[in-house]
């Protein structure tokens, strides 16, 4: 268990209070402290800062976009997913402001390349991605550099190209999860994280449409609450959310619940990304009351490290292979929260094979309580579905 501090406590940095981390380490379980041994001598404070910014700002150029989103603003890429302006622009002032808050080229796998905007007929698109960007870029008013050309832009979403895998720093991007979502109107999320030697070790989601009070149990089209959230983890740390107009960061922690009666779950909005029958199955084996909380993107990690539900389920079509950047970032800001991400099978998430995670079957998300009551349900529903087919 991690230690919790309390709710409106405000980030400090670990160097500052090395009181707070000697009593936080003190209370974790045997694999958390070990990556945190293992981390413990590493800062990523300068690394954090500059995620916090590259994703904030990057937010703030979707928000403009989805206000006002053109059908024409729409492409398809090869693999027919819908592809906007707002995650080739997104994409770009990540890698530019990593590379600028960082002095040197970020090593970036990242969702998106510029193959289909280098093409004659995406000139008039590519334009429309630069001046955004440098329209971004200068109400913002920190940063100083000179507009950006359309070439600068193409070679800044390049950089995203890096196969990541087991050795060295690697950043992990996605510019917008929950692409469709952003479509919609409804959820999404700017996922950003950082690999050391393999492993995840800060993790930002900038959550623009995620209410700053929690979503239980509320209908989250029609909630009026004030809406915009980063959230933000490293390792050793804990995980900390504020406002993305910077309010003063919270710490946040997952559910504590041991009682599936009380647990909602959480699962994607589309059912051709998670079998909503394979959940439905699960959450009635475990005893869960609530119907299901159905929302885009790593937004649902969000909303699980600050308790509003206490699981989430996904589990793909057979034959699809989840890629890194859809839950690099989720998957710290959910494990410093105090959360156990695994796969179906109960086995850790693996980060350092590159671009693609190799694993059983679907992921599944709750806290340490709950683990072997879900993953039996899990098992067992699996293998009812498997003998039906
Ligand atoms: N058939 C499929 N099965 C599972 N995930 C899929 C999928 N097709 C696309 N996805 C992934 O699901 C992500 C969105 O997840 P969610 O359903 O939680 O909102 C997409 O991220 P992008 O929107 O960044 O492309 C995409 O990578
Ligand atoms: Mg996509
Ligand atoms: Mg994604
Ligand atoms: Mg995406």
């Amino acid at each position: 268990m991690l230690l919790h501090i309390n709710a409106t406590t405000p980030l400090h940095s670990k160097s500052k209070f090395p009181f707070l981390f000697s009593l936080s380490f003190s209370t974790t379980s045997s694999s958390s402290s070990s990556r945190r041994a293992a981390a413990a001598s590493m800062s990523y404070d300068k690394q954090l800062a500059a995620a916090k910014k590259a994703a904030s700002v990057a937010a703030r150029l979707c928000q403009k976009v989805q206000k006002s989103l053109l059908q024409s603003d729409v492409q398809s890429k090869s693999d027919k997913s819908p592809v906007t302006v707002a995650d080739y622009g997104s994409q770009a002032i990540v890698s530019f402001i990593l590379e600028k808050e960082l002095a040197s080229i970020p090593s970036l796998v990242a969702e998106e390349d510029s193959g289909d905007l280098r093409k004659e007929e995406s000139r008039e698109t590519l334009h429309r991605i630069t001046e955004l960007v440098n329209d971004t870029i200068a109400g913002d008013g920190t940063i100083d550099v000179s507009p950006l050309s359309d070439e600068d832009v193409l070679t800044a979403i390049d950089n995203g190209k890096s196969e990541g895998g087991p050795h060295g720093q690697h950043w992990v991007l996605d510019p917008i999860d929950g692409t469709k979502g952003f479509l919609r109107g409804d959820q999404y999320a700017i996922a950003l994280a950082l690999l050391d030697e393999g492993k995840v070790v800060l993790g930002v989601l900038a959550c623009p449409n995620l209410p700053l009070t929690s979503i239980a149990g509320s209908n989250l089209n029609s909630s009026e609450d004030k809406a915009g959230c980063l959230f933000f983890a490293e390792v050793g740390a804990g995980t900390y959310m504020q406002s993305l107009d910077g309010s003063l960061p919270t710490k946040v922690h997952v559910s504590t619940t041991e009682n599936p009666e009380e647990a909602s779950f959480f699962e994607s909005f589309e059912a051709a990304h998670s079998s909503h029958d394979l959940s439905s199955l699960i959450a009635t084996k475990l005893g869960v009351k609530a119907p299901p909380v159905r929302i885009d993107s790593q937004a649902k990690y969000g909303a699980l490290s600050r308790g509003d539900g206490a699981i989430y389920l996904r589990f793909p079509r057979r034959g699809y292979i989840e890629k890194i950047w859809d839950h690099a970032a989720g998957y710290i800001v959910v494990a410093e929260a105090g959360g156990v991400v695994t796969d179906a099978g109960g086995k850790p998430l693996d980060f350092s094979k590159g671009r693609y995670l190799d694993l059983d079957t679907g992921i599944i998300v709750t806290n340490e309580k709950l683990m072997p009551a879900l993953l039996k349900a899990v098992r067992e529903s699996i293998g009812e579905k498997a003998s039906s087919l």
